[in-house]
């Protein structure tokens, strides 16, 4: 099967490193291609066996499977140039929330998916989350599955919980980041540890935490129990966070619901400006 890849930026970049690393496929069946090729080259630069094409249409052409990695207002531009060279056995995959299933069948006519990948994928683990067009055969839905789980859990998911599910599973990797470096802020700005020292430790730290969910040793839950000794630091630390925390988190899903409302009619005004498909 040959696989392409239209858009090699952050995400799309992502994808070929977990394809290839994960020796989901061989890079000799990748086809490559970006709007500014200098790119697509880099990545050949490191992979040499893959295929750069100049044209979208080519990798329409070559390609069994598509991705359009590329931003949600650029998504129904690309689809609609390579709408003509798609016969009715490819299938095209998108990977922005904004676009669901249904708009991407309007636009081509072969199987479609949008699956909303994580920067965790690029260290071979982490959900992907799949949402599967009405018109995508069972062969599709298999291969997807099998090629995603080599670097990924593949996760359904309904599209009324889009946001939501792209925020804790995408966006989450950003949030705890920001968290974990207002953490390491915070104990350099309060005792002598240096930054460098208060990075490594809670990078440690994180691993650790990952691991020991990996293993299911514990539930998150039981950890916060088995850690805070009654009467201990970390009672008196977590009380803090609960007096702060507050309803953070609730403003930040409903800011992104917010935002998500705002994208979806922007990619309303592109479908208008490519109303052909
Ligand atoms: N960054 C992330 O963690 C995640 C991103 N996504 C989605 O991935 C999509 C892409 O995001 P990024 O990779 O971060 O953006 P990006 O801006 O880094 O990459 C987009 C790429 O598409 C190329 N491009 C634009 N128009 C094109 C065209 N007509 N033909 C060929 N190439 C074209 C651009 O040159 C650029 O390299 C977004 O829609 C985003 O929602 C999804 C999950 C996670
Ligand atoms: O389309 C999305 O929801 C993802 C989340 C991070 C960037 N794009």
């Amino acid at each position: 099967m040959k696989i392409g890849m239209i858009g090699t930026g952050n995400m799309g970049k992502i994808l070929i490193e977990a394809l290839l690393e994960s020796k989901a496929i061989s890079p000799a069946d990748l086809l490559i291609q970006n709007r500014t090729l200098a790119k697509a080259i880099q990545i050949k630069e490191i992979y040499p066996a893959v295929t750069v094409l100049k044209t979208a249409k080519k990798v329409a052409q070559n390609a069994d499977l598509i991705f359009l990695c590329v931003k949600p207002h650029d998504v129904f531009s690309v689809a609609s140039d390579i709408a003509p060279y798609l016969s009715a056995d490819k299938c095209v995959v998108s990977i922005t929330s904004p676009i669901n299933t249904e708009q991407l069948e309007n636009a081509v006519s072969c199987s479609v998916a949008r699956i909303i990948p994580s920067i965790t994928n690029r260290a071979l683990c982490g959900v992907a989350l799949f949402s599967y067009g009405s018109n995508c055969t069972q062969e599709w839905k298999q291969a997807l599955s099998t090629l995603f789980n080599n670097f990924s859990t593949p996760t359904e998911i309904a599209d009324n919980i889009t946001r939501v599910a792209s925020d804790i599973v995408s966006c989450g990797p950003a949030f705890f980041s920001y968290l974990t470096q207002r953490f390491i802020d915070g104990a350099v700005e309060e005792t002598e540890i240096d930054a460098d020292t208060a990075t490594k430790l809670a990078s440690e730290m994180l691993i650790g935490l990952g691991q020991l969910l990996e293993k299911g040793y514990y539930t998150l839950p039981t950890l916060q129990e088995k850690v805070s000794v009654k009467g201990g630091v970390t009672g008196e630390g977590i009380n803090v966070l609960e007096k702060n925390i507050g309803d953070t988190f609730n403003q930040l899903f409903q800011a992104t619901q917010h935002k998500f409302e705002e994208d979806l009619q922007l990619v309303k005004n592109s479908l208008v400006i490519h109303k052909n498909i």
